[in-house]
């Protein structure tokens, strides 16, 4: 496991990049699996690797590339681009996982888009379909692994935040506006698992969280979006639907890693469609 990172360790991090960078984002993005495709229409780029940053380890997951892209949308929205992530099962401790999200509140950041691959639970979702996350149930966060344990640093946030309206009702409205101008009937509006992985789920796993309620399941975003949320940003996240839940004994397997990067970035170019009329209506 990791050292934990605290509020100066989250200062330091920012007077470095911040004396690299000229660019003050107002909007952060997350890329998941495969999901990088908004940094190609990202101008006057400025790049950061995690590994030169202090206090940030690099990612071990072999499509998330560990770097800071900042730098201009066409509308001019000034971006902080997470390329890459930290998953609590890369065995991270949780203030790893979210030190990002609070490096981005430092640096200016007032609205935080997450995104993810996931598996589709839902039978009348189909593989590309990109879900806004509605709600989630965050599993990890059930058994103890909120980022949120331990001692609460007040200039992080307070010690007991609502997160009633996590995924802000505003902004998942102005999502599911910007899919429909677009004409992107393949938007869903639905339920996130967040499970901690590594392995994927048997076929009882996914029965249950099926009748519970959820849509699509994955191992990551949920601590992301609670730590947004202490810390003061919007949140907004999306999952690219990457493999879908076959409900039968007879199938030997639904879903594997590379197949997962594959698909979800063949949907690149509708992700980073709508995030880019989204974000020029911010
Ligand atoms: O970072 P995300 O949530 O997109 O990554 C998903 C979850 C696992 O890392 C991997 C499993 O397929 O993809
Ligand atoms: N847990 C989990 N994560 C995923 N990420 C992409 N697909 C899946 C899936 O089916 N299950």
């Amino acid at each position: 496991m990791s050292k934990k990172i605290v509020y100066e360790d989250i200062q330091e991090m920012v007077e470095f990049v911040q004396s690299k960078m000229t660019i003050r984002p107002t909007v952060g993005i997350v890329c998941g699996t495969g999901l990088g495709g908004i940094n190609e229409v990202i101008n006057d780029k400025e790049i950061v690797k995690f590994s030169d940053i202090p206090n940030l380890p690099q990612t071990t997951v072999t499509s998330h590339a560990g770097q800071f892209v900042l730098g201009r949308l066409p509308c001019g929205k000034e971006v902080m681009v997470q390329q890459g992530r930290y998953h609590f099962y890369e065995g991270h401790d949780q203030s790893i996982i979210v030190a990002p999200i609070r490096m981005m509140k430092l640096m200016g950041v007032e609205t935080l888009i997450l995104t993810n691959a996931a598996g589709g639970l839902n039978q009348s979702y189909s593989i590309g379909d990109i879900m806004v996350i509605k709600d989630h149930i965050y599993f990890p966060g059930f058994a103890g692994n909120s980022p949120l344990v331990g001692p609460n640093d007040k200039r992080f946030g307070e010690r007991f935040p609502p997160i009633y309206n996590l995924y802000d009702r505003e902004l998942r409205k102005k999502m599911l506006k910007c899919a429909e101008q677009l004409g992107m009937d393949f938007v869903r509006h639905g339920i996130y698992a967040s499970v901690a992985g590594p392995h994927y789920e048997t076929i009882f796993d996914m029965r249950f969280l099926l009748k519970n309620g959820c849509d699509a399941v994955g191992m990551s975003t949920s601590g992301e979006a609670i730590c947004g949320a202490h810390i003061g940003l919007k949140v907004v996240a999306m999952s690219g639907v990457s493999n879908k839940f076959v409900d039968s004994e007879e199938v030997e397997n639904f879903v594997d890693g590379d197949e997962v990067t594959q698909v979800v970035n063949n949907g690149v170019s509708y992700v980073s469609k709508l995030l880019e009329r989204f974000i020029s209506e911010l």
